[in-house]
């Protein structure tokens, strides 16, 4: 039986939209379903910015980023009356199943159409934070750690040719996953997120760090790098390089690194994962599957009840901060001889 899908991306875009939107192209036509895109997120589906997408239209797109049906955050969505003229728009073009490709904002819209609409509704996980439960990795997250690690590894050249203390603020909302795996990555000297900092223990906490920059820079350690999550330090990062430069003396200079963390060519791992969620997003619907999000454990495709995917118990893994905090941070590095 043919169905009408429509796809749409929302929130912050991530590495690898593109390529899950090729996959849910190039399968739909495969089981000769008709595939539209709503563009602008829910905007686009309040306001029926509805388009066929063909298989034409994906051509030449998987290894791009951003995505080719643009996103937006969408007020309208989080009232009743925003709802209902979704729900209104999905019943005027006879859709049968809808994708959304986005973050847990994005999912708890879908939730909110489910309520009041009996299409087949499917999340993807598209986030370059990695917040989303019952997956491993969502789409765009190796892409974004890659691209830190690489501006990192050359804020480590400079800063080691001046001997500079450097704070590197990164993205994550409220999650800690891009920031403990690159300051994993780029054997930062401390890694302050979510997971190791108590705002009760914000003195301690800057005092600790004060020292290990004058105990580093005594025994002339070239460098010195601090790998921040954003949101994280009370007044901001900015008040943080201002603290640690007036208590050590030295300059610690900020460097914010933004929006670099969501662009760019999604990495081979971001393509083959939104390709197979995409091409299993489809199957799904072939299924009769709804109010689920295709996710990804242990490298296999798994199908979770979306209420489940926006419930915030993702962790940073417990080895990789244990790692950090007690072998790898240089105030826990001696030497045995
Ligand atoms: N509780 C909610 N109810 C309905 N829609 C929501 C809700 N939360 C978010 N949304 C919709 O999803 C969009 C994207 O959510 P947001 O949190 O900004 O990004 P992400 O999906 O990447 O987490 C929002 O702009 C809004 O349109
Ligand atoms: O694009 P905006 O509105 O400035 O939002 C920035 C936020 O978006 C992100 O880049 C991605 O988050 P989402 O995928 O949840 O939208 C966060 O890391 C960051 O906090």
């Amino acid at each position: 039986m043919t169905k009408n899908i429509a796809i749409l991306t929302s929130g912050g875009d991530a590495p690898g939209m593109n390529a899950a939107i090729r996959a849910i192209v190039l399968a739909g036509h495969r089981y000769q379903y008709k595939i539209f895109g709503f563009y602008h997120g829910y905007n686009g589906l309040i306001n029926n910015e509805l388009k066929p997408l063909a298989i034409s239209d994906v051509e030449g797109v998987i290894h791009r980023g951003g995505t080719l049906l643009k996103s937006a955050r969408c007020k309208e969505m989080r009232s009743k009356t925003g709802v209902s003229q979704a729900v209104n728009v999905l019943l005027k073009n006879k859709i049968d199943a809808l994708i959304v490709i986005g973050g847990d904002g994005s999912f708890n819209g879908l939730l909110a159409i489910h309520e009041q609409w009996q299409g087949q509704v499917i999340g993807i996980p598209g986030t370059i934070d990695n917040d989303i439960d019952g997956t491993d990795f969502t789409i765009g997250f190796s892409t974004a750690v890659d691209t830190a690690l690489s501006a990192i590894d050359k804020i480590r050249d400079t800063a080691d040719a001046f001997e500079r203390v450097f704070l590197v603020e990164l993205m994550g909302r409220q999650s800690g996953q891009i920031t403990f795996n690159v300051g994993v990555s780029c054997a930062a000297e401390k890694v302050l997120s979510f997971e190791n900092f108590n705002i009760q223990q914000e003195q301690e906490t800057l005092e600790q760090i004060s020292t290990q920059i004058q105990t580093a820079k005594q025994a002339k350690h070239s460098s010195f790098l601090i790998v921040i999550a954003e949101n994280l330090w009370p007044n901001g990062s900015e008040a943080l390089a201002k603290k640690l430069t007036s208590m050590t003396g030295i300059d610690c200079t900020l460097c914010t690194l933004g929006y670099i963390q969501r662009g760019g060519s999604p990495v081979a791992k971001d393509r083959i994962l939104a390709t197979k969620m995409g091409v299993s997003a489809i199957q799904a619907i072939s299924q009769g599957k709804s109010n689920i999000m295709v996710g990804e454990q242990n490298n296999a495709i798994c199908l979770i009840p979306l209420t489940q995917a926006v419930e915030h118990n993702k962790t940073v893994s417990p080895l990789l901060i244990d790692a950090q905090e007690n072998i790898l941070a240089l105030s826990k590095q001696t030497d045995a001889y």
